[in-house]
């Protein structure tokens, strides 16, 4: 494969040091972060909002920030996110009762925009709105939660999306999110992923003989993806 990108999700970092914990996953080789945003209502937990994005920009941290929105509306918090530094931002059709309008809202703010598949969402969302895509995002497990199993129907998923992007000519990152590991990462890359948010696979195998703390297991990710 040619793309590797490794987005690690801060929703497995030590929050009590999180401006550490990025600069060193970031000095480890990540390429991006991967900003998860739950609202207690679209999903069954509640995490962080746009002032912890500002708070990262204010500490320093320059590399690309990509912002999962598991909100229900979407709208009202993408002006927040724009303001606050967010690169990229995705959200669930599901969640927007105007999809083209959010994605226009994302685009005109000068980030790039994206949308968010649930195991069980029909890609069909695509269909009318793909000029609009920067970012497809395939979840490899049902969104609320860090560290739970890779479902693996995300793998025709990810074919079926990866033909999508292809056919559309256009340059469009497919990310996959869930229980993306060292063993499974090959087997995700071959089926079209790019771009692979890993949490937990990360943030539980700090090493304190690394120099940055992360460098084996990023090391080992985009090892392992470039046998794909
Ligand atoms: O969006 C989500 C969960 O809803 C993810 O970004 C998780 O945070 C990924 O965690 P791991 O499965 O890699 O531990
Ligand atoms: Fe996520």
């Amino acid at each position: 494969m040619t793309d590797c990108r490794i987005a690690p999700s801060i929703l497995s970092a030590d929050f009590a040091r999180l401006g550490a914990e990025v600069e060193n996953v970031l000095a480890s080789g990540a390429d991006m972060i991967h900003f998860d945003v739950m609202d207690n209502h679209f999903v069954p937990n509640l995490t962080f909002g746009a002032p912890v994005c500002k708070a990262l920009r204010n500490y320093g941290v320059t590399a690309t920030i990509d912002v999962h929105l598991m909100v229900d509306p979407v709208d009202r918090l993408i002006g927040d996110f724009l303001d606050a530094g967010a690169d990229i931002i995705t959200f669930h059709p599901e969640a927007s009762a105007h999809i083209d309008r959010s994605l226009s809202l994302i685009k005109e703010g000068g980030a790039k925009a994206g949308l968010v598949f649930n195991p069980a969402t029909p890609l069909a969302y695509l269909d009318y709105v793909m000029d609009k895509i920067d970012m497809v995002l395939i979840m490899s497990v049902n969104p609320g939660f860090g560290g739970q199993s890779f479902i693996p129907t995300a793998l025709d998923k990810l074919r079926d999306a990866r033909a999508r992007i292809d056919a559309s000519g256009r340059d469009i990152w497919l990310e996959v999110d869930g229980g993306v590991k060292v063993d499974n990462i090959k087997e995700i890359a071959a089926a079209g992923a790019d771009t692979f948010v890993a949490g937990s696979a990360i943030f539980n195998h700090r090493r304190d003989d690394d120099p940055n703390g992360y460098d084996s297991v990023v090391r080992d990710l985009k090892a392992e993806a470039a046998k794909a």
